[in-house]
């Protein structure tokens, strides 16, 4: 992020009810109406609210660009003090006071889930404020967005394999699926269905019941990460790419779900000068907020929905084409194009 402020506005208020803090960044609405989740989250100085807040909302404006949206990026953290007991009483005032921080900013920004909240929080927060998305669907919304995410994982997965061998189909690829939860256990269900062979890891051991029913060979995380495989498809938590693990990858390309997989941004580098083709995890997990936007805040129709998230696969075949002309990262071409469609924004 620029040291210099370059957010259009933050909104930071104590909640009426709750007496919490809460933080509505709004980094950009070039695009169009800001869009971003809204953390719930437990911050042992509420300034580190706000510091993510500002964060990933800049992160939200260079997804829905590159993602091709008619949106820009914006996020809500509520800095829930360690000492706070969350209940169910102290829940609904957060969501209550949420959903008024939003309607104040008359239609600036439309909020999500994120971590610590989920779509049912969603519909509570849509009693107060129409600028609100994924939402159960028995309420109107998109509901869980997991599936579409793994829809649009899948479709980078094709680009990128269409360039490692001249086919995009996954039939006999090899993939490391790291992380079994409700992205990666989807993903991994339909490579599957699709003929590719799969190494599957989770620190949840519970999660091993699924290699038979996708045929998988189970694998620990930490081989999981390292194997030999076509491609790595980091889909648990962040941070997992390393400085210390890029010499031990013996991947040739890493595309997955998870946010945040670098833990440093020089990794993309690093991982670049290996040789490995790394497409930014902002790039492959857009399928989520791309269906939910297209059908709650552009009223587009499921079909539509999900034709613009297979269109993922487009998006990633012409940022390794572009990082290959120019002689730069994919992530370099990525943020590069975000800040073309920002520039030519009228
Ligand atoms: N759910 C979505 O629509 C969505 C959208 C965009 C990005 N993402 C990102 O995708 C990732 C997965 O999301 P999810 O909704 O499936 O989460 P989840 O919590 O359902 O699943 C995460 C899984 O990862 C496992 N895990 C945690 N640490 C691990 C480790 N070190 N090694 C191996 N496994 C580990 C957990 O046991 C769990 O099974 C997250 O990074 C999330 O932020 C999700």
């Amino acid at each position: 992020m620029s040291a210099e402020f370059d957010h259009e506005q933050v909104a930071i208020r104590t909640g009426l009810r709750s007496d919490l803090p809460v933080i509505v960044a709004v980094h950009s609405t070039k695009l169009g109406q800001a869009v971003g989740g809204c953390r719930l989250w437990r911050y042992a100085d509420w300034r580190d609210g706000l510091a993510d807040a500002l964060r990933l909302s800049a992160g939200m404006t260079a997804k829905c660009a590159v993602a091709g949206l008619a949106n820009g990026g914006g996020k809500t953290v509520v800095a829930v003090p360690e000492s706070t007991v969350l209940d169910v009483a102290l829940r609904r005032k957060v969501l209550e006071d949420v959903a008024d921080a939003v309607a104040s900013l008359n239609g600036a920004y439309a909020t999500g889930p994120d971590v610590g909240t989920t779509p049912q929080d969603m519909a509570a927060i849509g009693e107060r404020t129409a600028h609100v998305f994924c939402k159960p669907e028995e309420r109107g919304g998109s509901g869980d967005s997991s599936p579409a995410t793994a829809l649009g994982t899948l479709a980078a997965l094709r680009a990128v394999r269409q360039r490692l061998h001249g086919t995009s189909a996954l039939t006999g690829a090899r993939l490391s699926v790291v992380g079994l939860g409700s992205v990666g256990l989807r993903l991994a269900r339909l490579l599957a269905a699709e003929g590719a062979e799969l190494l599957v890891s989770d620190i949840d051991p519970a999660k091993r019941e699924r290699t038979g029913e996708l045929g998988a060979t189970w694998v620990a995380p930490d081989e999981g990460l390292t194997a030999d495989v076509d491609i790595l498809v980091p889909a648990a938590l962040g941070g997992t790419l390393t400085k210390q693990i890029v010499p031990e990858l013996r991947c040739a390309a890493i595309v997955g779900p998870a946010n945040n997989q670098l833990a440093t941004p020089d990794v993309a580098d690093l991982l670049h000068r290996r040789g490995i083709f790394w497409v930014p995890d902002y790039v492959a997990s857009a399928g989520g907020v791309i269906n939910a936007l297209t059908m709650e805040l552009h009223h587009g129709t499921a079909h539509e929905a999900r034709k613009r998230v297979e269109a993922i696969e487009h998006t990633v075949a012409d940022l390794l084409h572009a990082a290959d002309h120019q002689q730069v990262t994919p992530a370099q071409a990525a943020s590069q194009l975000a800040q073309r469609r920002l520039d030519t924004a009228t």
